[in-house]
């Protein structure tokens, strides 16, 4: 299914300071301006949630986290819960970003018990699934990212609002995109898998690794792409809203 809403989210990673809360202000103020159909989200470091909330309030942005801790609270230094990141002013979270799986070793296991302590918050999830390049050269790409998604998704996501995320690992920060072909493949499997596991007809399907102003509105029509899911290229402003207007 096309869905004309589109979910357009920045992923800014271990980017940004205070002052890099002008471009999110820019964003602000051009969408105020000129109001767009889809939602737009930018997923900030922790540190810079409380700040972005009360700068950006009233307006459309919406603000998300990049990861939690599956526990509410406790003995574990150095990371942050869902909680938190509702309490500082965020309503998203992106989990099991392939970032965190590799250099985190998050288990799909892991993945789904971030993603219920994200339901238990009152956050939507954006649960990260995506093939490496070996895993794709050997002809397992669908295999893999069906069993991330059976495996990263929990039962009770059933009938609750979240995303899926495709980011095939060397996509992301390559310049390397998937043909649409190979886009509209993968999508078309998550939603199988989607509707199989959860009976999700309609949660968004996001596509990301290397989106920009250039190749987004390619990568945004294919069949079951329901947004974007941006990095480097949602750190200015200009690039990010370019992608917004493309969808
Ligand atoms: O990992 C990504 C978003 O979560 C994609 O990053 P890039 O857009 O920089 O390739």
């Amino acid at each position: 299914m096309k869905q004309s809403v589109k979910m357009i989210v920045g992923n800014w990673k271990m980017n940004g300071l205070a002052a890099s809360l002008g471009e999110a202000e820019a964003v602000r103020d051009t969408l105020a301006g000129q109001p767009t159909a889809h939602r737009v989200g930018l997923c900030l470091p922790a540190t810079l949630i409380a700040q972005a909330a009360w700068r950006l309030k009233g307006g459309s942005v919406e603000i998300g986290g990049q990861d939690c801790h599956a526990e509410a609270s406790g003995a574990f230094t150095g990371s942050v819960s869902a909680g938190m990141l509702k309490d500082a002013g965020a309503s998203l979270v992106i989990v099991g970003h392939s970032e965190r799986r590799a250099g985190f070793g998050e288990s799909d296991a892991d993945v789904a018990a971030k993603v219920e302590a994200a339901l238990r918050a009152g956050l939507e999830p954006i649960v990260c699934v995506g093939e490496t390049l070996e895993q794709r050269d050997a002809g397992r790409a669908v295999e893999v990212v069906t069993a991330q998604v059976a495996g990263s998704l929990p039962e009770s996501l059933r009938g609750r609002d979240f995303a899926v995320a495709y980011e095939p690992v060397w996509a992301i920060g390559t310049g390397r995109t998937p043909t649409v072909e190979q886009v509209a493949e993968m999508h078309a499997a998550i939603r199988a898998a989607l509707v199989e596991g959860l009976g999700a007809t309609t949660t968004p399907i996001l596509y990301g690794g290397s989106v920009n102003p250039r190749n987004a509105a390619e990568l945004l029509s294919v069949a079951e792409v329901g947004g974007a899911l941006v990095g480097g290229a949602s750190l200015k402003a200009d690039d990010f809203l370019a992608i917004v207007r493309a969808a």
